[in-house]
């Protein structure tokens, strides 16, 4: 994706937060050996990755992570020679954190003069392009305010997805408040931002995988697969 003349952007970049090799995953340390969670964080990355890629309306998908190499195998850019519509962007050491690589990821998008933003987190098994498009159509702009979209987690505590304005009203940029709580942080900070706060639960976007609970809960034909590293079923 290259910097559009002003307006002509794309519509809606998908940022793809990516803590790959042995640091990811680690809460499923007690059910997975380091190999395994590597294998799974891929299979994780390169499902929702393709289902962005599948999704109407996602224009690009931006890969931000620390570990640029582990991103480029994984999603296989090397091997078809790059993709137009998947870049892998690095999170500079100096930037570190969840919130600091969506803050990363906003601005390559904006370099590339997207109008929207789709935050997708990398380990959502069940994620299927139409809960994508049902994100998208939530968050189109429509009557002002600019809605954000905050996709819950099955507790309805967390974020597992966000829809955004790359460039809300007002000088304050939206602020990434990823973490304990963040679905309720992501309202008040919508609501701040001068923004209208959208909350949708999915089947296919609530279910995250982060614990050994979570991994348990799984369809077991999707724990097999993504214990060994293959890829899942595009819906
Ligand atoms: N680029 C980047 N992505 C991150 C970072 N921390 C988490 N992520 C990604 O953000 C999403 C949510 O991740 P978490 O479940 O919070 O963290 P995790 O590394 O997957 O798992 P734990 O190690 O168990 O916390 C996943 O796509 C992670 O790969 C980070 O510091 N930098
Ligand atoms: C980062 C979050 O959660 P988790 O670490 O459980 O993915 C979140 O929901 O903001």
């Amino acid at each position: 994706m290259s910097a559009p003349p002003p307006g002509d952007g794309p519509g809606t970049v998908a940022v793809v937060p990516l803590r790959g090799g042995v640091s990811g995953k680690s809460r499923l340390a007690a059910a997975l050996d380091p190999a395994a969670r590597r294998r799974l964080v891929a299979a994780l990355a390169r499902h929702v990755v393709a289902v962005l890629l599948a999704s109407d309306g996602v224009d690009g998908v931006l890969v931000v992570t620390a570990d640029v190499p582990f991103a480029v195998d994984t999603l296989g850019l090397r091997a078809r020679g790059g993709s137009a519509r998947v870049e892998v962007v690095q999170q500079p050491p100096d930037r570190p954190g969840l919130n600091a690589a969506l803050d990363v990821g906003r601005e390559a998008a904006l370099e590339r003069g997207a109008a929207r933003l789709l935050v997708a987190h990398a380990d959502l098994p069940l994620l299927a392009p139409d809960d994508v498009v049902a994100l998208l159509a939530a968050g189109a702009a429509g009557d002002a305010p600019a809605p954000v979209v905050v996709a819950t987690d099955r507790h309805l505590a967390g974020t597992n997805l966000l829809v955004l304005p790359t460039r809300p009203p007002g000088d304050a940029p939206f602020a990434f408040r990823f973490g304990e709580g963040s679905r309720a942080a992501h309202v008040a900070e919508a609501e701040r931002a001068g923004l209208r706060p959208v909350v949708v639960r999915r089947p296919g976007t609530a279910v995250d995988l982060d614990t050994v609970d979570d991994w348990g809960e799984l369809p077991r034909a999707v724990r097999d697969r993504l214990r060994h590293g293959l890829d899942l079923p595009l819906p």
